[in-house]
């Protein structure tokens, strides 16, 4: 068995990989439909949309594979396909030396035949392969090839689909929808697990005004400014969402209120090192509320969020009262 090699531009194609923020999300019919198509067009028993991730392959969505969602890049087939712009096609797993001792060739599913065809993000990155796998050798001619080809661009589409629907076009970061899905998530994850987690409700203090006194494209550039300084303050595990207009989100794995004060201690000297170093005619200035998951408290993700949306709301009327 060979170990694939990393592609030239693995730094930049694991940060669009990561900025989709599709790993590790639930399955989505949209996915699942491509696959069981592919299934059943080719006729064989294991269909994957897979995103090949720092050391892992995971499974967007997989049918004839059981319940398995990832495994290891080392016997990942798709690690070796991504590294070509055309698919590629294995017809004898056995007779091929990149994957002979492969321990899913030698073990189960004893893959023979596999074809797999890359998956581009928008910005022209690899990301993974939608991927055909049988336990028979096979040949595949130029007719499959087109038509797994067309399949896979159906697949890229459903990307940009999730990515518009689920990201703030303005800063990049997660929009509501996109977090309500994430965090929904985590908070599954968090208490599967008996996990604290924490939710930051913020929302930007006169925001109006840089609109109105400096117009809206800086009122825009604040706001994306604020993304990016939470963006490099929270933890890529953390869900970061834009609600909208200037308010924000944060939602804490594993972080009790304790480490969640940290955080924020840490994410405060942020905004006023930027506010010094990046003098605008106008200042950063936020309020925030931070409330820790307790199931007794919150029947779900929205009474959570809405406990931090009203403490959040407490803090700034005191604000604002000390401000006179
Ligand atoms: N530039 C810009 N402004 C926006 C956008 N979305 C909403 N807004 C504006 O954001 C402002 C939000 O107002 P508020 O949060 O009520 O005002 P604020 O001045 O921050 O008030 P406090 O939160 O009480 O300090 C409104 O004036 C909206 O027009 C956007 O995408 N870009």
């Amino acid at each position: 068995m060979r170990i694939a090699e990393l592609p030239a531009n693995e730094a930049a194609r694991i940060d669009a990989l990561h900025s989709l923020r599709i790993l590790d999300t639930p399955r989505e019919e949209r996915f699942d439909r491509l696959t069981r198509l592919a299934r059943r067009l080719f006729d064989v028993p294991m269909a994957v949309v897979t995103m090949i991730d720092v050391n892992r392959q995971w499974f967007k969505s997989c049918v004839g594979l059981g319940d398995a969602t990832e495994t290891s890049r080392e016997v990942s087939f798709c690690a070796h396909a991504i590294l070509h712009e055309e698919m590629t096609i294995v017809p004898d797993a056995t007779l091929d030396p990149r994957f002979s001792g492969n321990p899913q060739v030698t073990g189960e599913p004893f893959i023979r035949f596999y074809a797999g065809c890359p998956i581009k993000s928008e910005s022209g990155f690899t990301l993974g392969t939608l991927c055909l796998v049988d336990t028979v050798p096979r040949s595949f001619d130029a007719d499959e090839r087109a038509l797994l080809k067309d399949l896979a661009a159906m697949v890229e589409q459903e990307l940009t689909a999730v990515r518009m629907a689920t990201i703030d076009e303005l800063t990049g970061i997660s929009n509501r929808r996109g977090f309500d899905a994430l965090a929904r998530h985590a908070l599954a994850n968090s208490r599967r697990m008996d996990w604290p987690a924490c939710m930051l409700y913020f929302d930007l203090d006169q925001f109006k005004q840089i609109n109105d006194r400096f117009g809206h494209a800086e009122g825009d550039a604040a706001l994306v400014d604020f993304a990016a300084l939470l963006s490099s303050s929270f933890r890529e595990s953390d869900v970061i969402a834009r609600l909208g207009g200037d308010e924000f989100a944060v939602f804490l794995t594993n972080a009790d209120l304790a480490e969640s004060d940290t955080v924020l201690a840490h994410f405060a000297q942020s905004v006023r090192e930027f506010n010094v170093l990046r003098p605008r005619p106008y200042a950063l200035a936020y309020s925030v509320g931070v409330v820790q998951y307790d199931a007794a408290r919150h029947a779900d993700l929205a009474a959570l969020q809405h406990s931090a949306d009203a403490l959040m709301y407490e803090r700034k009327k005191t604000r604002r009262a000390q401000a006179g």
